[in-house]
């Protein structure tokens, strides 16, 4: 599903109009929409709940008066806040405003501090707030009694459903200048807006629902952004089936290079999630001394003991030597995890990586080995997977840096080192050098567990080695991954999840995709 920013929503709307749908049957869809959503929250029965909407002058606060009549009509005891003057109103809101008003749904004007002790009380007993302040149009920050309201929003612990966007949070970035309502549910129109699936933005939007107010997919379609928030659909157009006379040769041979003395847990991670995400053949070479037990962990690999230095890493020139023919018959190469960092595995990796020329993904301590070295630019066929601190390090930045600016600090990364990056964390992003963006949606905080990246690793290489472009194989394998960390999380919860059960996972997630 593509992801657009307030101008090109807006855009759409227009178009959308232009075609010949009124903008108040857009609005009366939207409204709709929220109202089954708010049914569905209360589990079907809306008579004698009480909702509060608070109704901003554009045409955010347009929806919410026709969601005031809809819940009115379904005997819920509705209370409308305005934050603006009725006579400010226009266009398809002012027509809402005169029929709710007509309708004689209880309508109160904030206009000074006074009134907020008015809302308060409301609140107590409120079953649910909706925000209609501010949607797509909102710039800049919010002020003066507005954000008190918000303010008071906020602080009343009842639930809250933010329509469009929530107020207060730019659409497009993300970025929160001031207060921001924080929502239990957003319905959002037609598209998610990029702003919604962001850092910090992400963090007051609750849970997303992304609902269709009849804008032709056609036009949906013919936006121009580059953004895609990756879902089931997308990753099933994005993996193709095995087919019928396919043998494992088809489906890629996956060399898992990592593990030092002490780490042989990570590579063999990467190795078994490679494995379960359908690549034909893995292979995992390791330092010499700790070949044994991975060996020991997993039959259905090919190990491989490579020359190590007295502490049990990659001995420089001579591993790197060894490891040449394995590259020359792997179709594609995971190199990192547990590799750890010494000087020795640093020239080992500066020597390896200009020789591999198959679909690769550079992962964990060898991200941190090339965030050292200068000018490190890759083929388009690599692809770089830095969780925060990771990413902190290839920019010379601090994690707080990244955090608060993750799109931008994926997109500097990818011209950095010319080739796709996917930022780890909450809502993953993948981002290549031809400017496309892939959001992730799957996913949950059980997952922030030692070995989760490997696992994340494995899966990438094993899509690559099936054949997959960088780019999908980064974002159809964030989506697995995370995919996986929810299955796990719905059998065991997120607590006691372990890197571990997610490779188990993968072959369950697969199943949905009809894989
Ligand atoms: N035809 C359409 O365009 C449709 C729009 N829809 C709704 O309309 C919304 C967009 O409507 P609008 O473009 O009217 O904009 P909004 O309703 O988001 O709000 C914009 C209003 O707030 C003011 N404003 C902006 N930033 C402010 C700030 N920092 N402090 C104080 N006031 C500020 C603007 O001057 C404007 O009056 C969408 O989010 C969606 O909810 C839906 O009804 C579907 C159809
Ligand atoms: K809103």
């Amino acid at each position: 599903m593509k992801v657009v920013t307030s101008d090109e929503m807006q855009q759409l709307d227009q178009k959308a109009i232009k075609l010949g749908i009124p903008g108040v049957i857009l609005m009366e869809n939207a409204g709709f929409k929220v109202v089954e959503s708010i049914q569905n929250y209360f589990g079907g029965q809306l008579a004698d709940k009480q909702v509060t909407i608070v109704v901003g002058k554009g045409n955010n606060g347009g929806d919410g008066l026709v969601i005031a009549r809809h819940l009115s009509n379904s005997k819920v005891k509705v209370k409308i806040f305005l934050t603006s003057d009725p006579t400010e109103y226009s266009g398809d809101a002012a027509t809402n405003m005169r029929i709710v008003e007509q309708m004689g749904i209880p309508v109160f004007r904030l206009e000074d501090e006074n009134d907020l002790t008015r809302l308060n009380v409301t609140l107590l007993y409120t079953d649910m707030v909706v925000d209609a302040i501010f949607g797509t149009g909102f710039r800049g920050s919010p002020r003066g009694l507005t954000a008190q309201v918000m303010e008071t929003v906020n602080e009343s612990g009842v639930p809250v459903l933010a329509v469009d966007v929530p107020s207060g949070l730019d659409a497009s970035s993300g970025k929160i200048k001031g207060v921001c309502v924080r929502a239990d549910i957003t319905v959002t129109f037609a598209l998610p807006k990029l702003g919604l699936l962001v850092e910090p933005g992400v963090g007051a939007v609750g849970k997303l629902v992304v609902a269709d107010i009849s804008i032709p997919q056609s036009l949906l379609d013919s936006t121009g952004s580059r953004t895609e928030m990756v879902d089931l659909d997308w990753c099933i157009q994005a993996i193709p089936p095995r087919e019928s006379t396919g043998h494992k040769g088809t489906y890629g041979h996956v060399l898992v290079i990592g593990g030092s003395m002490g780490m042989s847990g990570a590579p063999i991670l990467a190795a078994k999630a490679a494995l379960k995400a359908g690549a034909g053949l893995v292979t995992l070479a390791v330092p010499r001394s700790i070949q044994q037990i991975t060996a020991a962990q997993i039959t259905e690999i090919l190990t491989c003991g490579v020359a190590e230095t007295a502490s049990g890493t990659f001995a420089a020139a001579e591993a790197a030597a060894q490891l040449q023919p394995l590259i020359s018959t792997a179709t594609a190469v995971v190199i990192g995890p547990g590799m750890s960092q010494g000087d020795e595995v640093g020239v080992f990796l500066a020597a390896l990586l200009p020789k591999i020329h198959k679909p690769l993904v550079i992962d964990a301590d060898a991200l941190n080995i090339i965030a050292g070295l200068e000018g490190m630019r890759f083929l388009r066929s690599t692809v770089l997977t830095p969780h925060p601190g990771e990413m902190a390090r290839l920019l010379g930045q601090s994690v707080g840096q990244v955090q608060s600016s993750r799109l931008e600090a994926v997109t500097e990364a990818v011209k950095k080192y010319g080739t796709t990056v996917l930022l780890k964390g909450a809502r993953s992003l993948t981002a290549t050098s031809e400017q496309f963006v892939y959001v992730n949606t799957t996913g949950n905080p059980g997952m922030a567990t030692g070995g989760s990246g490997d696992v994340l690793a494995g899966i990438i290489g094993a899509l690559l080695a099936q054949g997959l472009a960088t780019e999908k194989a980064a974002a159809a394998g964030a989506y697995l991954h995370g995919l996986a960390g929810d299955e796990a999380a719905s059998v065991q919860g997120q607590m006691g999840l372990v890197a571990g059960d997610l490779p188990e996972m993968l072959p369950r997630v697969l199943r949905r995709l009809g894989r």
